[in-house]
C-alpha cells in the first residue's frame, strides 16, 4: 500500500463506527480527507449523518461531495469525531495542527462523546515532540507571546527552534485569524505540564497537545488496519 492507500485504509476502518443518524465531527487533513469521500459515498447511498467540519477546507470538500453540514452551535453535542493526527503516542497523546485547524479541531473534539483518531503508522511515536509543536496565537502581542512561550519551554528543559509559520503572501493565518507558532522541541517528557503552561499564557489561543482526548486510535499499516484503544 502507498502512503494514500494507508490513509484510505484507516478512513474505512474508522467509517464503521459512524451509525446512521449520527451527529459526527468532522476533522482536517489529508487523510480525514478520505475519511470525507467515503462518507460521501456512503450518504450518496441514503446514510444519514449530521457533520460539523473542524475547518474550513473540510467544510468545502463536503459541500462539494454532498455530506450535509451543521455548524457546532447548531449541533453542539455530537456522537463521535473523526480526524486525523501528526503524532500518536502510547497513550493516545496527540499532536494536532499540522494543517492549522486545532482550536476548531479542539473544540470540536471536545464537544463529541468520542474521538477516533485516523492515522498510518509513520504517526507512531514513543514521546510526542517529532513533529513540531502547533501554538496557535493571538496577532496582537506576536512578540511578548513567543517570548512567553521561549521562557516557558526554558523552564521546562525543552530546547529547539520555534518559528513562525509562513504561508505563501505572509504570516499564515488560521481559520480563526490567529498566527502559528511551530516549536520543534524534538522531544516533550512531560506534555501535561508543557499543555497546562501554554494555555496559561494570554496570548496563546491553543496548542496542538491533544491528551486525554482520544478514545481509539485506527493505525493503518502494510498488514492492515489495528485499533489502539485508550487506557480506562
Ligand atoms: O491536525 C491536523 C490538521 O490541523 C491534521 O489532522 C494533521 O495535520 C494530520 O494531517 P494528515 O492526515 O494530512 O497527515
Amino acid at each position: 500500500m502507498d502512503a494514500r492507500e494507508l490513509k484510505i485504509a484507516a478512513a474505512k476502518a474508522a467509517l464503521e463506527h459512524v451509525e446512521d443518524g449520527m451527529r459526527l465531527g468532522i476533522g482536517t487533513g489529508s487523510t480525514a480527507d478520505e475519511f470525507v469521500r467515503l462518507l460521501a459515498e456512503k450518504v450518496a447511498e441514503g446514510f444519514k449523518v449530521q457533520g460539523v467540519p473542524t475547518s474550513e477546507r473540510t467544510a468545502r470538500l463536503c459541500v462539494e461531495l454532498g455530506v450535509p453540514l451543521y455548524s457546532l452551535d447548531d449541533l453542539p453535542e455530537l456522537d463521535l469525531t473523526i480526524d486525523g493526527a501528526d503524532e500518536v503516542d502510547n497513550a493516545l497523546g496527540l499532536i494536532k495542527g499540522g494543517g492549522g485547524a486545532l482550536l476548531r479541531e479542539k473544540i470540536v473534539a471536545s464537544a463529541s462523546a468520542r474521538m477516533i483518531v485516523i492515522a498510518d503508522e509513520t504517526k507512531l511515536v514513543d514521546t510526542l515532540g517529532r513533529f513540531p509543536l502547533p501554538i496557535e496565537i493571538a496577532p496582537f502581542g506576536l512578540t511578548a507571546t513567543r517570548m512567553a512561550v521561549e521562557r516557558l519551554a526554558s523552564r521546562l528543559g525543552l530546547t529547539g527552534e520555534i518559528v513562525q509559520r509562513p504561508d505563501k503572501d505572509g504570516p499564515y493565518l488560521t481559520d480563526g485569524g490567529h498566527f502559528i507558532l511551530d516549536a520543534s522541541f524534538g522531544r516533550i517528557p512531560d506534555a501535561e505540564a508543557l499543555a497546562n503552561g501554554l494555555v496559561a499564557i494570554p496570548g496563546v489561543v491553543e496548542h496542538g497537545l491533544f491528551l486525554n482526548m482520544a478514545d481509539a486510535a485506527i493505525i493503518a499499516s502494510q498488514s492492515g488496519a489495528r485499533t489502539l484503544l485508550a487506557k480506562t
